[in-house]
């Protein structure tokens, strides 16, 4: 069987991407090789996906025929690079697979650097992937073709919704919906503690907490709503939910959000330096 699909580190987000692609049925398990370095993690993804899985990210190139997905830490990404240099220049035929690279920060210009000449596209997804509700942000390099572009748009739009923006704007999309999800998820916490301090039952809590953000993030995305108006409709005159946001507002709610997007920006642009 044609190996197609090669993912270089099976961690959060390489799990969270193969998991729906096979589920999805975009890519057979029989299609698809693994590289992962830790010896639990290996074993789990083999039983877990029927996946053939390696430590050697050479044979990932050596044997991916249609894309290979980097999804290791950019910590890494020079590290990777160097080990597979050699293999780079075997690899440029007309039939050259497509690297798609979701880290954090590396641009474009250094992952064609690296493997030169190699198709590339840049993409910036998140964790709702997994569930099929993911946001991701794709850019193409300069060696992609639309078959390039067609297969990187079947595959994300597999797990949620895609963007194409300029690569400028990948470092800000990574602030936004790449790292957003921790934010929501902290705010879900948080407003369960504010339930239990107010006296609700811990999982009462959770429930009430969590389908609220849900529910609103629905309604938000079916009423195409501003999320102004929204605001406006449920504080009554006198009621209870100016004085929360009072409150929010004395805590710099939208501050905070305004400047973690910002300082998640700002160390983007740096993990690309
Ligand atoms: N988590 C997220 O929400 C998102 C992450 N990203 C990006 O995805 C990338 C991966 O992040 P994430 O999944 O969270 O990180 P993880 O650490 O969970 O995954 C990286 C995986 O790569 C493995 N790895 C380390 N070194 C190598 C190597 N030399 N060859 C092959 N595999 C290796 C790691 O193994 P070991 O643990 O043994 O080191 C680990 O399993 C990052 O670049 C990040 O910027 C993008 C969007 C969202
Ligand atoms: O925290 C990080 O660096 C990665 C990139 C986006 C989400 N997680």
């Amino acid at each position: 069987m044609t190996i197609k699909f090669g993912l270089i580190g099976g961690g959060v987000m390489g799990e969270a991407l193969l998991s729906r692609l096979i589920a999805r049925e975009i890519y057979q398990p029989s299609e698809v090789i693994v590289s992962e370095p830790q010896p639990a993690r290996h074993n789990f993804l083999k039983q877990q996906y029927n996946v053939a899985v390696t430590t050697d990210n050479r044979l990932i190139l050596e044997q991916t025929q249609e894309v290979v997905l980097l999804a290791v830490k950019p910590q890494v990404f020079s590290a990777i690079a160097q080990e597979v240099a050699e293999m780079i220049d075997l690899k440029i035929t007309e039939h050259s697979p497509l690297l798609i690279s979701i880290l954090a920060g590396v641009p474009l210009s250094q992952l064609e650097a690296a493997f030169a000449r190699l198709p590339v596209i840049r993409a910036m997804p998140n964790t709702p992937a997994t569930v099929g509700a993911g946001m991701t942000a794709i850019c193409s390099g300069a060696y992609t073709n639309a078959k390039h572009h067609q297969i990187a748009q079947q595959i994300f739009a597999a797990v949620g919704e895609v963007v194409e923006v300029s690569e400028y704007l990948m470092d800000a999309v990574t602030g936004l919906s790449g790292s957003g999800p921790a934010y929501v998820a902290l705010m879900v916490e948080a407003l369960a503690d504010g339930g239990v301090a107010a006296g609700l039952p811990r999982a009462i809590a959770n429930q009430l907490a969590l389908q609220t953000v849900l529910g609103t993030a629905t309604l938000l995305h079916e009423s195409k709503m501003h999320p102004a108006e929204l605001k406006d409709r449920v504080t009554s005159p006198g009621g209870t939910t100016i004085a929360g946001i009072a409150q929010l507002e004395k805590g710099a709610f939208r501050s905070a959000l305004i400047e973690a997007v910002k300082a998640a920006t700002e160390r983007s642009q740096e993990l690309g330096k």
